[in-house]
């Protein structure tokens, strides 16, 4: 269906819910992180999250239409421990961010507060046979969300980001002929994270998510900020440059999130 951009088309993530009843359901994401409503839970401590990515796991990286994706046959990089009750297999990492000089970007926003950028690397549940198995069931998907701050330069993510020339339209991919390790693009300290059971933040919307979104943010400089804006993505006027390519958070409904720390 030529709908061309999801984010851009008829009235964008607040009329997804026409074509995506889901998009008004009990666990959607993203969710505004209020911190005197999370609640310290004892057991995620108790059991560390444990996070594990190798320096082959990352084959190609793809303008998707709505982000960059840096895809993963998921060898040697699991996710165990923590709120997850199974192994999760990595499967791709994108972003979401937002527009020039604006303080949006990110999904979630913290105490109303949201970051300029918002990383996401998906895993999927090795109980079911694969991602496509997965990706719709309650437990089918873990999301680690990072969020970027503006700060000193990161050149392990500047090396994905010199591949961006690359893939200048929707559906173009290249080979990732170097050794990337997921694991530079986690926060020094990855101990702390809020988790909350939710959804994709894009159509299907499905509510198959167990987000663990990272308290410390990564930072980045304000130029590779600016560069994730030089991918290009169509729009009702034509091609142009990609930016707010994010959901604004949604109603937390029946959900506590819980936080790894006190
Ligand atoms: C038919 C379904 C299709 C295969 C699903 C493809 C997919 O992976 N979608 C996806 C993944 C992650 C996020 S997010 N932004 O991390 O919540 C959003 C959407
Ligand atoms: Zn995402």
């Amino acid at each position: 269906k030529k709908r061309g951009n999801i984010y851009l088309s008829g009235a964008g993530p607040s009329a997804w819910h026409e074509e995506y009843p889901v998009a008004k359901g009990k666990r959607q994401s993203p969710v505004d992180i209020n911190t005197n409503k999370t609640k310290f839970d004892p057991k995620l401590a108790a059991d560390p999250l444990t996070i594990r990515f190798s320096d082959s796991c990352c084959q190609s990286i793809v303008n998707t239409g709505i982000s960059f994706q840096v895809t993963s046959n998921g060898a040697g990089c699991e996710l165990s421990g923590g709120p997850l009750d199974s192994t999760y297999q990595f499967a791709q990492f994108h972003a979401h961010w937002g527009a020039y000089l604006k303080t949006t970007g990110s999904e979630h926003t913290v105490d109303g507060v949201s970051y300029p950028a918002e990383l996401h690397l998906v895993h999927w549940n090795t109980k079911y046979d694969d991602f496509k198995d997965a990706v719709d069931k309650p437990d089918g998907l873990a999301v680690i969300a990072v969020f970027f701050k503006r700060g000193k330069e990161h050149p392990g993510f500047g090396k994905i980001q010199d591949l961006f020339s690359k893939i200048p339209a929707k559906g173009a991919k290249v080979n990732i002929d170097f050794e990337f390790n997921p694991g530079l693009l986690m926060p020094p300290d990855s101990e702390n994270y809020w988790t909350y059971l939710g959804s994709l933040t894009t159509p299907p919307l499905y509510e198959s998510v167990t987000w663990i979104v990272m308290k410390e943010p990564l930072e980045v400089s304000v130029e590779q900020i600016a560069i994730l804006r030089t991918l290009l993505w169509e729009t009702p006027n034509g091609v142009s440059q990609m930016y707010n390519n994010f959901r604004p958070p949604v109603p937390l409904r029946d959900r506590v999130i819980r936080a790894s720390f006190g």
